[in-house]
């Protein structure tokens, strides 16, 4: 049983003098047990509507979502699950610590689990030090690292993160790559939206393209990062001198040997090849030719 199953989800609003807006069109996907998708688009694209979708928060025109097998309908199909909101805010008279407490009474644990977990968490999201300051005081990225740790606090099986480095600097998104890579390594389940590409690249196993409401691609990173390689970068030394050649993805073997055969020696060997950015720039031109 998959963790998380979307099954041809339609969603459009009434905009501006009711015009309709599509936001999302027949999207499908699955994520399975233990893995870290990552779910990629540009702004407007659809991703809060999916993940709005997917915490029932808004109902789709069609379409179903499960949790675990449960529809999303079925408040029990949340009990697992832990959610982030893009742009969190929450009641600014309470500190962190007793915004944890109440966060964990809601979700039914005891007043020592929720004791010693929250310090736990409030250590590892570096919020120890303001934990008994009201919210009000906090900066932006203090609050996105306590909307990571309320959604931490009942060890979830299942992580929906609407954006979870937006807004952190370059300390506080290596720290939710970090925390994010460790939920792996403990088995759970973690789905978040992103326009960052390079986010993607480094901490999911299989990504999503979602461009004007349409899953556009889904595949693993490595595969999308192995089709994308172009060519090699060759760093030898030959007759004492330092050289770098440009080689062709299919000539590798080749060039290699006969170097080696000449006697040169090979220091480097540097994989050349689209990054998940080109992959999205692509997607998007396509897109764009689409429409034109
Ligand atoms: N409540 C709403 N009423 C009308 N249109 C909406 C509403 N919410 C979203 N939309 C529109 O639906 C489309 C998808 O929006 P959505 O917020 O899901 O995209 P997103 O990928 O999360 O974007 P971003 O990265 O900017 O947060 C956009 O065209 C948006 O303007």
């Amino acid at each position: 049983m998959n963790p998380l199953e979307i099954d041809r989800l339609s969603k459009t609003y009434r905009g501006k003098r009711l015009a309709k807006v599509a936001a999302l069109s027949d999207l499908s996907l699955q994520v399975g047990s233990g893995e870290v998708f990552g779910f990629l688009g540009p702004n407007g694209a659809g991703k809060s509507t999916t993940i709005k979708s997917i915490m029932g928060f808004i109902r789709p025109d069609a379409g179903t979502v499960t949790l675990f097998g449960k529809p999303v309908q079925d408040p029990a199909s949340h009990l697992r699950v832990g959610y982030l909101p893009e742009n969190p805010s929450f009641y600014d008279f309470l500190s962190a610590r007793e915004y944890l407490r109440f966060v964990g009474r809601a979700f039914g644990m005891d007043a020592g689990a929720i004791a010693s977990r929250s310090a736990q968490l409030l250590e590892l999201l570096d919020l120890a030090g303001a934990a008994d300051r009201p919210m009000r005081g906090y900066s932006k990225g203090m609050v996105q690292r306590l909307g990571l740790a309320q959604a931490m606090l009942h060890d979830p099986d299942l992580y929906i993160l609407d954006e979870p480095m937006s807004g952190l600097d370059p300390v506080g998104r290596s720290l939710v790559k970090e925390i994010i890579r460790d939920l792996k390594r403990r088995g759970k389940t973690v789905f978040f939206s992103t326009h960052i590409t390079a986010d993607v690249e480094v901490v999911c196993d299989r990504v999503g393209i979602v461009v004007g409401g349409r899953l556009r691609a889904i595949d693993s990173v490595a595969n999308i990062l192995q089709s994308g390689l172009e060519g090699y970068l060759l760093q030898v030394t030959r007759g004492g001198a330092q050289e770098e050649l440009q080689v062709e993805k299919a000539q590798l073997q080749q060039v290699l040997s006969d170097l080696v055969a000449a006697g040169a020696t090979i220091d480097r060997i540097e994989p050349q090849r689209k990054d998940m950015e080109a992959f999205l720039l692509e997607i998007l031109a396509h897109q764009h030719d689409d429409r034109a």
